[in-house]
């Protein structure tokens, strides 16, 4: 029996979940689909296992298909509670996934509500009023508004939601989070049975919801949910050996925080190499080939960053084509550089990125290690067959697209030495 057993839309919302949890106290497996959940003789002495699904943006039906198959292999692990993580800025369309998929996990489960939580105040997500805020700013008015995949121009949560599932959607204000957990408990257990979005602004406010909902079997949030779980385990005292090797960031992400870290480390004296997506949909190849030749002739103690998004023009006017075509060709040239370069150490920033490169590595478990920053660890993992060079220790770091200090690419490797 374990804790709590969760599955992530993203790959980086899943290490986002785990450095939380770990941080906390708790041991933590992050597994890569479902097939790769342990037997219960394997997750023996973990109280949290998570899989990591790249279902964010993907049809409907398979969103809700890889969920499922993940609850039903996490179910024999017999779950104290679940956890359906998706991100802090609720990144979804009209048609989901987010509301599919809880839809989905309750109805497998016999279950009828669940709480709504995406606030994430270390990372300056809050919940207000039923509004979500970015900093200072709400949703829709961020640099989320902009994504190239899931642009969010509304900011109630209940809105975005209710479109997205056949359940009814209420709230609870912040004044009932206030009034403390007992008397948070009763509210919510007065509601009738519904997706209840709960206003959340203060760490203290997630911990207080968390005490409250110690017996709902399903919960769904961000990370920053999880911050009211605690656990007996150090996490000072988890070996975590990296391997040694070469350095590389590849970014997918169109984020505005990877666009200042990409900014920063390139004024700091890392070597940019900027993808021209026009080439790349036209010859993904020849791009690959050219991105692997110009890593080869670096100075192996320079940081390099390849990246396809500089500045909003670049995603203005994207085809659908472009964003698994960019997935794809940084996917190739990770794999080429750990194959053949050497490369051992990796940041990937933006969460479909992550899961098309680690899915390409052939990764299937990662073993969380040192935070970064809030929500972004460094794991530890090995490549499979998938990546052409089976059995080789990696270390990676699969950043959130919106997370870390604006000079993680120069300092995030300080945390491995
Ligand atoms: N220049 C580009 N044009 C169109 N899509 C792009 C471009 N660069 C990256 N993308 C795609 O945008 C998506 C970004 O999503 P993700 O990796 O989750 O990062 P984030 O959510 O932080 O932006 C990926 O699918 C990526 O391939
Ligand atoms: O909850 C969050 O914000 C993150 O864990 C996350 O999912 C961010 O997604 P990407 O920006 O697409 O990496």
């Amino acid at each position: 029996m374990i804790r709590l057993a969760a599955i992530a839309d993203d790959f980086t919302g899943a290490t986002d979940l785990a450095t939380s949890l770990r941080e906390r106290g708790l041991r933590v497996a992050v597994v890569l689909g479902a097939e790769a959940v342990p037997s219960s003789a394997e997750a023996k002495g973990l109280d949290a296992v998570i899989v990591a699904l790249k279902s964010r943006t993907a049809p409907v039906a398979e969103a809700v298909s890889v969920s499922l198959d993940s609850v039903r292999a996490l179910r024999e692990l017999e779950p104290g509670q679940y956890f359906v993580k998706y991100c802090s800025t609720f990144d979804s369309t009209s048609a989901g996934n987010i509301g599919p998929v809880l839809d989905a996990v309750l109805g497998e489960l016999g279950e009828r509500r669940t709480v709504v939580v995406p606030a994430f105040p270390d990372n300056a997500r809050t919940v207000f009023q039923g509004h979500l805020f970015v900093g200072g700013e709400l949703l829709s008015d961020s640099p989320m508004r902009h994504h190239p995949l899931t642009p969010m121009t509304e900011s109630r949560v209940s809105a975005l939601l209710t479109p997205q599932t056949s359940h009814p959607v209420t709230e609870v204000s912040v004044d009932s989070v206030w009034a403390g957990a007992d008397a948070l408990r009763d509210t919510l257990d007065a509601l009738p049975d519904s997706y209840v979005v709960v206003d959340a602004t203060t760490n203290a406010d997630l911990e207080t919801i968390q005490a409250a909902t110690t017996s709902w079997r399903v919960l769904s949030g961000s990370a920053g949910l999880a911050f009211g779980m605690r656990g007996d385990h150090d996490p000072a005292n988890q070996r975590f050996d990296a391997p040694e090797g070469r350095r590389l960031v590849v970014c997918g992400s169109a984020s505005a925080k990877t666009r200042e870290q990409i900014a920063a480390a390139l004024a700091a004296g890392a070597a940019g190499f900027k993808l021209d997506v026009q080439r790349l949909l036209a010859d993904p190849g020849a791009v690959v080939a050219e991105v692997s030749a110009w890593l080869a002739g670096l100075d192996p103690e320079v940081v390099p960053v390849v990246y396809s998004v500089a500045t909003l023009d670049d995603i203005r006017d994207a085809s659908h084509d472009a964003a698994p075509a960019v997935e794809g060709v940084l996917s190739r040239v990770v794999v080429d550089a750990v194959a053949r370069l050497g490369v051992r150490r990796v940041i990937v920033a933006g969460g479909e990125t992550s899961g098309a490169v680690t899915t390409a590595l052939g990764c299937t478990r990662l073993l969380i290690g040192p935070q970064i920053a809030p929500g972004v660890c460094w794991s530890l993992s090995t490549t499979g067959a998938a990546s052409g060079s089976p059995g080789t220790p990696v270390a990676l770091a699969l950043k959130s697209g919106n997370f870390g200090s604006t000079d993680m690419f120069s300092t995030a490797w300080e945390a491995l030495s």
